[in-house]
């Protein structure tokens, strides 16, 4: 078999275009939708990924200004900069990038973002709705490789979902919300013994683990539907997934590919958790 390839930047860009559509309507209403983006450090693939973030919103009419802050920047400072853009009612979403440096608590600085301005869907109170199957801002990578799923209409409910990873921001949520489309999830990582018994099984296979080629086709079983979350940055400067999407892509029925695949995604379901914010809380 060869894969169907789930072109996860062709979809973004229809979403976005849905979106502009969406924001010109709240506009007219008076509401000029805006996401604030916080970096601290000058790390340079977090730095390509906010700009990745800003062109998305300027595309989609979202406005959006980035407040770049310097490594020694104190925790406590970051907290006060949070709590006035809490304050600030022309910021509808914030979002702080990921990693902080190590003399700041993340999860100090996740806990302090207003649940109601949590378009990453990172705090406690996002998670535990997430959990109870309540509307709420869902995290943006994990919504996004839903969204993929559904639009080519594979099939959740009954299926054996397989995630290899366990972060906060990818394993876990999207393991949760396979789970709430009634699949059964099985989370895997690194002190999983015969990894391999679990992929085999596999209906949907997650890959979130940071490694490239961190699965093999002979990892997958026949028809199974792969999405590789890894973004791998190679000595040669090209982007690769952790899947060998190659050898993959003659064993499964859909595979993403890495670039152009869950990454425009993810950055499309923060444009749409801006709009909801935007839009206010009334309807969470
Ligand atoms: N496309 C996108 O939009 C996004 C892509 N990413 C990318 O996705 C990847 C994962 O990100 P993230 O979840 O933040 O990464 P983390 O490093 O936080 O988590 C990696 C996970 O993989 C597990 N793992 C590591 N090695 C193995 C192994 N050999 N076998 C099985 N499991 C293993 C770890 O297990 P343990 O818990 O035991 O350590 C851990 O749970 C990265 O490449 C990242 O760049 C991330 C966010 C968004
Ligand atoms: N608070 C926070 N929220 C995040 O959502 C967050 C974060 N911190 N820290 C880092 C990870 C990573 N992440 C990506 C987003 C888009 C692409 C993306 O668009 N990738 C393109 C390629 C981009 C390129 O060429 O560099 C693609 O896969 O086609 C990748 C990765 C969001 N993250």
């Amino acid at each position: 078999m060869t894969a169907e390839i789930i072109n996860g930047k062709a979809l973004a860009d229809e979403l976005r275009n849905e979106m502009k559509v969406e924001v010109e309507e709240l506009k007219k209403q008076g509401i000029y939708p805006h996401l604030t983006v916080v970096l601290v450090g000058d790390n340079p693939a977090s730095k390509s990924y906010v700009n990745g973030k800003e062109k998305a919103c300027r595309e989609t009419g979202i406005s959006s200004d980035l407040i770049e802050l310097p490594t020694s920047i104190t925790e406590e400072e970051l907290l006060a900069l949070i709590e006035r853009l809490n304050q600030d009612s022309a910021v509808h979403g914030i979002l702080v990038q990921l990693p902080l440096p190590t003399h700041i608590r993340e999860q100090q600085i996740i806990e302090t973002i207003h649940p109601n301005k949590d378009v990453d869907g990172f705090h406690p109170i996002s998670i535990g709705r997430m959990m109870a199957g309540m509307n709420t801002f869902l995290p943006c990578t994990p919504f996004g490789i839903v969204t993929m799923l559904q639009s080519k209409h594979i099939p959740m409910e009954g299926k054996h979902a397989v995630i290899i990873g366990r972060s906060n921001i990818v394993g876990k949520p999207v393991g949760q919300l396979l789970l709430n489309e009634n699949a059964t999830v099985t989370y895997c990582h690194s002190r999983t013994k015969d990894l391999q018994q679990f992929t085999k099984q596999a209906d949907i296979l997650i890959v979130a683990v940071g490694k490239p080629n961190a699965i093999h086709a002979n990892d997958i079983k026949e028809g199974a539907t792969v999405i590789d979350v890894g973004i791998n940055r190679l000595e040669d400067g090209s982007l690769t997934g952790d899947v060998d999407f190659e050898s993959a892509k003659e064993k499964a029925a859909f595979i993403t590919p890495v670039p152009r695949g869950v990454g425009p995604m993810t950055i499309t379901m923060l444009l749409k958790n801006t709009i909801k914010a935007a839009e206010g809380l009334e309807k969470l």
